[in-house]
């Protein structure tokens, strides 16, 4: 209520309290006036008290809206970073569960199933750009008696010492695998008959040299190994080359071994 209004109210109160106007004809109609306008004024202070009441009790219900979805964002906030980390983490996981299965887990080498996944490409690849593509198919002589004779942890020594020692001369863009037992497999792209041919007899003679330390270092093993060596045809399937690579290493077997053989085309 405004002061000009209390004052008013005060000066009507005060004129309907006066002796002297008691008997005036205006004076009941003025007085029934004043109390329906004092009711009319406390129940108004009574509507804007609850209206007080509401609008305090609906900010205080936003405020906690408010905290709790602040609460439940900052989890959300936290949850979704677990989510992320695990999903990283799930991620490393496939990927090494990946690389395993396609990995040779003595030699660390390509396994046979890496090595269809990438000559199937590479075949489409190289027939595409008209380029060459040469499979080795290499085998330890006689590796059977390295195991018989100095044991199998010196021969599994040998198949690692053999894989680093192939890995190792190759160019950056050949590739090793094992595949099988002591057969690795080598494929040499943008690689001619003739040029793979240098380069096996390069790695067999480098292999003659190689000293591999047996029985408690008290010796060394030796060893030589025999080789297929095919030329993929514009047209073949590449498991047709490998098997005309393998039929070549037959050869070099029974030519004496220690030696590389070229598959007719
Ligand atoms: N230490 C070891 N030996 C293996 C592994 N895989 C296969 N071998 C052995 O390799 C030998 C292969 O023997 P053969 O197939 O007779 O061949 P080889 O004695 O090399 O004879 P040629 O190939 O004819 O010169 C067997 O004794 C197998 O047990 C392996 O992972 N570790």
């Amino acid at each position: 209520m405004s002061q000009r209004e209390r004052e008013l109210l005060e000066e009507v109160a005060d004129l309907l309290a006066t002796e002297e106007y008691r008997g005036h004809r205006l004076h009941s109609a003025l007085q029934r006036l004043y109390r329906h306008h004092l009711s009319q004024q406390e129940r108004l202070e009574r509507l804007v008290t609850i209206a007080d009441g509401f609008q305090k009790g609906a900010q205080q219900d936003l405020q906690e809206t408010r905290q709790q979805l602040e609460r439940q964002h900052r989890r959300q906030h936290k949850l979704s970073r677990i989510a992320d980390g695990f999903q990283d983490l799930l991620h490393e996981r496939n990927q090494a569960l990946r690389d395993v299965s396609r990995q040779d887990p003595l030699t660390g080498l390509a396994n046979r199933r890496c090595l269809h996944e990438r000559l199937e490409g590479l075949t489409v690849g190289t027939a595409r750009q008209s380029g060459t593509l040469s499979l080795v198919m290499l085998d330890i002589d006689h590796f059977k008696a390295v195991n018989d004779c100095h044991g199998h942890v010196t021969g599994d020594r040998v198949l690692v010492t053999l894989a680093k020692h192939l890995m190792g001369s190759l160019r950056q863009h050949d590739m090793c695998g094992r595949w099988g037992g002591e057969e690795f497999l080598l494929v040499l792209p943008e690689t001619p008959l003739d040029k793979a041919h240098l380069l096996v007899q390069r790695l067999t003679d480098q292999l003659r040299d190689l000293r591999i330390p047996a029985d408690g270092d008290t010796l060394s093993v030796f060893i030589t190994a025999s080789a297929g060596i095919a030329e993929w045809q514009p047209g073949e399937g590449y498991q047709a080359t490998i098997e005309r690579a393998d039929r070549a290493l037959l050869a070099a077997k029974r030519q004496g071994r220690d030696r590389c053989c070229l598959a007719e085309a």
